[in-house]
């Protein structure tokens, strides 16, 4: 069984490739352009989603099939074709020029995988069942979906804005601690969904008090 180990990547500026035009191709090419990657899809062919991507300019497309050498200077490499003998290809080229390798059907030749992930704003949550089942994986995707709605992209974005106020007008360390602990709580979000500007304001007040406190000593 192979290990994984979680971490959140930025590809901002990295060119990726994608080998195979396919709907996995698509989704994994999708998730790459989130994460701010240069992708390049190399296929004879390409789903409606890709064609459009390509026309657009949010991606490179390359309409022939993969041959040696595409995976130069890449990142990350996606081999989701359906040609084993292809995919196999990618997957000794990658590994030659040091790329980390996704082939999407082969579990045993991928050195990185992509998990199902929710994304609320900058809260990100991935989940990854280690290859044993991506179905699971998409369900309890969809669970937390349920529990974490739009709000929390909301709630967040004040969160680190308090969060660097904290940080600026706070000198204790202990207290800096407490207040952010505080700000994390079910009843700060409920007032953030249903009055974020009212959120805002007590958030402000409540920090500037305890500077002030924190100053008279
Ligand atoms: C190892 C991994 C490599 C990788 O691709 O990174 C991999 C491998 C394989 N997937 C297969 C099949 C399916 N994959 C999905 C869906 C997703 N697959 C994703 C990731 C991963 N899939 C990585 C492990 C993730 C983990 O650890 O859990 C997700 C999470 C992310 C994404 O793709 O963006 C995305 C859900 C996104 C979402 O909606 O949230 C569905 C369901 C559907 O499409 O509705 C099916 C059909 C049902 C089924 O077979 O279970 C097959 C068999 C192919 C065949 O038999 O032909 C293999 C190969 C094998 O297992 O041998
Ligand atoms: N990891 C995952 O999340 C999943 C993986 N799969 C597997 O992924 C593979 C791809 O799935 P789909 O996108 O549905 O397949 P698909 O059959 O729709 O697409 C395959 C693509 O590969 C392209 N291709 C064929 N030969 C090529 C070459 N020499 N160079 C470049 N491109 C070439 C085809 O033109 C086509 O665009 C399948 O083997 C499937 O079993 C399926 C579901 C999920």
């Amino acid at each position: 069984m192979k290990r994984f180990y979680p971490m959140m990547v930025d590809l901002t500026g990295r060119r990726c490739l994608v080998v195979g035009g396919g709907p996995v191709a698509e989704r994994k090419t999708a998730s790459m352009l989130e994460g701010g990657a240069d992708v390049i899809v190399v296929s004879p062919d390409v789903t409606p989603g890709l064609q459009v991507w390509a026309e657009q300019g949010e991606i490179t497309y390359h309409a022939r099939p993969y041959r040696k050498g595409d995976a130069a200077g890449c990142t990350l490499v996606i081999a989701a074709t359906d040609q084993e003998a292809v995919n196999r290809a990618v997957y000794e080229e990658a590994q030659a020029c040091g790329a980390w390798i996704n082939v999407v059907d082969r579990p045993d030749l991928c050195n990185f995988t992509v998990p199902s992930t929710l994304r609320r704003g900058q809260l990100q949550i991935a989940v990854s069942t280690g290859g044993a089942s991506p179905t699971l994986a998409k369900k309890i995707r969809r669970e937390l979906e349920k529990a974490y709605g739009p709000e929390y992209a909301v709630y967040l974005n004040l969160l680190k804005e308090m969060r660097q106020r904290i940080q600026e007008t706070i000198t204790d360390a202990a207290v800096r601690h407490q207040l952010m602990a505080r700000l994390v709580d079910e009843e700060w979000m409920a007032l953030c969904k249903n009055d974020p500007a009212e959120a805002r304001r007590r958030m402000e007040s409540w920090i500037e008090q305890a500077a002030t406190a924190e100053i008279s000593g």
